[in-house]
């Protein structure tokens, strides 16, 4: 996918967002496991020009995609550089302009439960709990601290149960769900530290 994806007003799309330094099985992994949990129609993966929240600079945007595109090859899933098309690194901001320029599409946004441990430090993120359905996947080292985040707790009363994963993505706003699933034990940070990637990254 090199241009912008298309989608029909009343589909589900996933958004996982990330720095993809290098793109990983874990992230292949999540996907399909979100595409079949929550019933996507089509997940984008949004390779970030930059996260906000972190320092260090990360690999060319244009390495990073390339990598991701060798890797997470299925036909409902695009890999794209939308927030740099955009112009937005911020989620919050990321999110309103699909919204605009998607309209009727169901968007959820995707992300591991390292990231809602720190979810409450994001910009503007009640907004974003405010404006789609949040999907959090387990992650190893992750989950108790995950459910029992700042944003978890004051946001609890929203958390759907697993077992309505199905749902979520047409669940009234504000919702979000866990799911529980066999997690991969990869991430870019351990890739990086082993100088690049190895046969099980993949
Ligand atoms: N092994 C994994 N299991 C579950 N979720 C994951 C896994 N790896 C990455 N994710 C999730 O995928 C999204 C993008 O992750 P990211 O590109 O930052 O990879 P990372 O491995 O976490 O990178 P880094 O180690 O550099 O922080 C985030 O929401 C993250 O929580
Ligand atoms: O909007 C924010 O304030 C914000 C802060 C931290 C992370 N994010 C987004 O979260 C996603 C995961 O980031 P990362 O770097 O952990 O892969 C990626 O899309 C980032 O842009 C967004």
């Amino acid at each position: 996918m090199q241009g912008w994806p298309v989608a029909r007003a009343g589909m589900v799309v996933g958004l996982l967002g990330g720095s993809f330094d290098p793109a990983h099985a874990g992230h292949v992994h999540i996907t399909h496991e979100a595409l079949k949990r929550f019933r996507l129609d089509r997940v984008w993966w949004l390779v970030s020009p930059g996260n906000p929240l972190k320092a260090r600079t990360p690999a060319p945007l244009s390495v990073r995609l390339a990598e991701a595109r060798r890797l997470m090859r299925h036909p409902r899933v695009a890999v794209t550089d939308l927030e740099a098309r955009m112009g937005t690194r911020f989620t919050a901001e990321t999110l309103t302009t699909l919204q605009a320029r998607y309209p009727g599409v169901h968007f959820v946004w995707l992300m591991g439960a390292d990231n809602l441990v720190q979810f409450h430090r994001w910009d503007r993120w009640r907004q974003i709990m405010a404006s789609v359905a949040v999907g959090v996947l387990a992650r190893p080292g992750a989950g108790l601290r995950g459910r029992t985040s700042p944003a978890a707790r004051s946001y609890a009363k929203a958390r759907l149960p697993a077992g309505a994963a199905a749902g979520l993505a047409r669940a009234a706003r504000p919702a979000w769900c866990f799911v529980n699933l066999p997690m991969v034990d990869l991430s870019s940070t351990a890739i990086r530290a082993r100088g690049g990637w190895r046969p099980g990254d993949a």
